[in-house]
């Protein structure tokens, strides 16, 4: 099983559920903006805590209410890619990816720099300092590190929102050739249908 989420959250006033299943490789996650779509990646990477629910990602219970399992973050090895990318600033390209890599055991990596950096087509970048990198260049570079954490599972919030149309089907490639050469399951949030048509094997929908 990829992923299994039951889970009842609040946030200020609003109430968040979500019940799904998946066991394919990448799950899109859909519906209207509100509908608590990245709260859910919130969950289940271990930054809010549901009222109630169980969270499984790549076979391991990350959360259980009625067990009382409720893994730190750093345990559940979510590699969370956040809309906004979230890179270090005041960091080079190489700085933010070696942060990345510190964070997995050298026995759990599964992929060094040089093949992350091919992978994603980030290898001129290395030496560039992260605050003046374009859209796509930030989520390229945010995926390439959350990869060299050695994650067990893949959170994607809108990674192609806001790229031009050729940027977008680039990172599309990329996310298709992580999905059939990794085999990481993959959640991914998105708001376009022909993203998430090409991509998902399973299509959950929310609110
Ligand atoms: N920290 C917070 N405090 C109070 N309410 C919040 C907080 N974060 C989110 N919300 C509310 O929770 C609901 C779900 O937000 P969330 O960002 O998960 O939705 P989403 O489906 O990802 O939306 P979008 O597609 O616009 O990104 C929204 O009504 C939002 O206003």
């Amino acid at each position: 099983m990829s992923f299994e989420v039951r889970l009842r959250l609040s946030l200020g006033e609003a109430e968040i559920a979500a019940d799904f299943a998946s066991e394919a490789r990448l799950t899109a996650l859909v519906g209207p903006s509100g509908a608590g779509k990245t709260s859910v990646l919130n969950a289940i990477a271990g930054l809010l805590r549901p009222h109630e629910g169980r969270v499984v990602a790549a076979g391991e219970v990350l959360f259980d209410s009625a067990q009382r399992i409720d893994l730190a973050p750093e345990a559940r090895r979510a590699g969370y890619v956040f809309q906004d990318g979230r890179l270090f600033p005041h960091m080079s390209v190489r700085a933010n990816l070696a942060y990345g890599e510190r964070l997995a055991l050298p026995a759990e990596r599964w992929i060094t720099r040089d093949e992350v950096a091919g992978l994603l087509d980030i290898g001129d970048l290395l030496d560039r300092r992260t605050a003046n990198l374009s859209g796509g260049e930030v989520r390229r570079v945010a995926i390439a590190r959350a990869l060299l954490a050695a994650p067990r599972f893949l959170l994607l919030d809108e990674p192609t929102a806001s790229l031009d149309a050729a940027r977008a089907e680039a990172l599309l490639g990329l996310i298709e050739r992580i999905r059939d050469a990794i085999g990481v399951p993959i959640l991914l949030v998105s708001h376009s249908r022909a993203e998430v048509e090409r991509l998902a094997g399973q299509v959950v929908e929310m609110g």
